[in-house]
C-alpha cells in the first residue's frame, strides 16, 4: 500500500475536470476577502470547513458560488491559478485543462477580461515555474439561459487562441444539454471543443443528450450512463473520454462508499476513464488524493492506475506529439517503478 502510495505520487499524469473556482481553499478566502474588503459569512478557517457538507449537487453550488465572492481583481484569479498549480505540480500534473465559471463572476460586476488575464497569468508563471502546459474550458452555467450563455460566448471572442473549449456546468436535473444544443454548435463553428457534465445526478439520457446535440469530445462524470448498457457500449465504442471525480462523487453522495466507486467497472467494461479532482478545496483532496482514495478502498492496482493516467494525456486535447511525449515519459516511469 505505501509502495502504492509512492507510486501515485510520482506518476505522471494529466488532470482534465477541475473547476479553479473550487480550488478556492478557505484560507485563501478568508485572505482575499480580507485584502478586497469582502464581508464572508464564516469566522474562522474551521468554520468554513464545517460547512462543507453536502448531501446534493446544490448543497454544495450555493456554497461554492457564494465562496467565490471574495475574488474580486486580476491579481486574485493569478494567485488562485496559480496555487492550483503549485498543488498540481507536487502531484506530477503535467497538464490540466482546468474550467472557469466566467457568468459567476460577471453576473456580479466582474469584468469577463479581468478573470481572463488573471488565470493566463497563472498559467503562465505556472509553465515558467513548473513546467505544467494547461488550456482554459468555459463552462456555461445551465441553470441560466441559452441568451446568458450566447453573451459570455461573445464575451470569449478575443481570448479563444487561449481557451480550449466550452463546458456545461452547476445545476444538472432540470438542465438539460438540449437546452445549450445552439450555443454549444456556435462554439463548435468557432472551432472550440465541447465538453459536458452529465450523469452526474442527471439520468443517462441527458448524457445521451450531449453526446447527440452537442458534439462532446469528453463527457464530465458520466456515472450514470452505467444504468444503460446500450449507452455504455455506445460510449466505449467511440473511444469517448470520461472525467470521473471520486472524492467529489463521495462528498456530493453520488456514491455512498468509496469501495463501489464504478471506476474499477469502467475500466472492465472498456471505458476510457480518468480521475479528476473536481472542485478540491471542497471536497477533500487534490488529484493524488482521488487516486488514493481508489487505491485504499478498491483493489487497483499499479497498472489500473498507470491506465488511468495513460488516459489522462490520450483524452486531453493537448497535439498528437505532446501526447506521444507524455506517454513516453509515463512508459518510462512504470518501466522505472517495477525494476
Ligand atoms: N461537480 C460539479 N457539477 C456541476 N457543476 C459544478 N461546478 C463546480 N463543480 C461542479
Ligand atoms: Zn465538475
Amino acid at each position: 500500500m505505501a509502495d502504492l502510495d509512492a507510486f501515485i505520487t510520482g506518476l505522471p499524469k494529466a488532470e482534465l475536470h477541475l473547476h479553479i473556482e473550487g480550488s478556492l481553499e478557505p484560507e485563501q478566502m478568508f485572505a482575499f476577502a480580507k485584502r478586497n474588503g469582502v464581508v464572508i459569512p464564516f469566522d474562522s478557517v474551521e468554520d468554513i470547513r464545517a460547512a462543507y457538507s453536502f448531501s446534493r449537487l446544490q448543497d454544495f453550488l450555493d456554497i461554492y458560488y457564494q465562496g467565490a465572492a471574495v475574488l474580486q481583481t486580476e491579481q486574485d484569479f493569478r494567485d488562485l491559478a496559480y496555487a492550483y498549480f503549485t498543488r498540481a505540480h507536487a502531484d506530477a500534473v503535467r497538464h490540466a485543462e482546468i474550467f472557469f465559471d466566467p457568468q459567476t463572476h460577471t453576473d456580479r460586476g466582474i469584468a469577463f477580461e479581468t478573470v481572463a488575464r488573471g488565470l493566463f497569468a497563472g498559467m503562465d508563471d505556472a509553465q515558467r515555474d513548473f513546467g505544467i502546459t494547461s488550456r482554459l474550458i468555459l463552462c456555461f452555467l445551465r441553470h441560466l439561459d441559452e441568451e446568458a450563455a450566447f453573451a459570455t460566448l461573445a464575451q470569449a471572442k478575443p481570448w479563444l487562441d487561449r481557451i480550449a473549449g466550452v463546458g456545461l456546468d452547476s445545476g444538472e436535473i432540470g438542465n438539460p444539454p438540449s437546452k445549450f444544443a445552439r450555443v454549444f454548435a456556435a462554439a463548435a463553428d468557432q472551432g472550440l471543443r465541447r465538453v459536458a457534465h452529465a450523469g452526474e445526478e442527471g439520468p443517462p439520457a441527458y448524457v445521451t443528450e450531449a453526446l447527440d446535440l452537442l458534439g462532446i469530445d469528453r463527457l464530465d462524470h458520466g456515472n450514470r450512463a452505467l444504468e444503460d448498457p446500450a449507452l455504455v457500449d455506445r460510449l466505449a465504442r467511440a473511444g469517448m473520454t470520461l472525467t470521473v471525480c471520486p472524492l467529489s462523487n463521495l462528498k456530493l453522495c453520488v456514491v455512498n462508499d468509496m469501495a463501489a466507486h464504478p471506476i474499477p467497472r469502467m475500466l472492465a467494461l472498456g471505458l476510457k476513464a480518468t480521475i479528476n479532482s473536481d472542485d478540491p478545496a471542497y471536497f477533500g483532496g487534490y488529484v493524488n488524493d482521488n487516486y488514493r482514495a481508489l487505491a485504499a478502498s478498491t483493489s487497483l492496482g499499479r497498472a489500473d492506475f498507470a491506465t488511468l493516467a495513460r488516459n489522462s494525456f490520450t483524452g486531453s486535447f493537448l497535439p498528437p506529439e505532446e501526447i506521444a511525449r507524455h506517454l513516453a515519459a509515463l512508459e518510462t516511469y512504470v518501466a522505472e517503478a517495477a525494476a
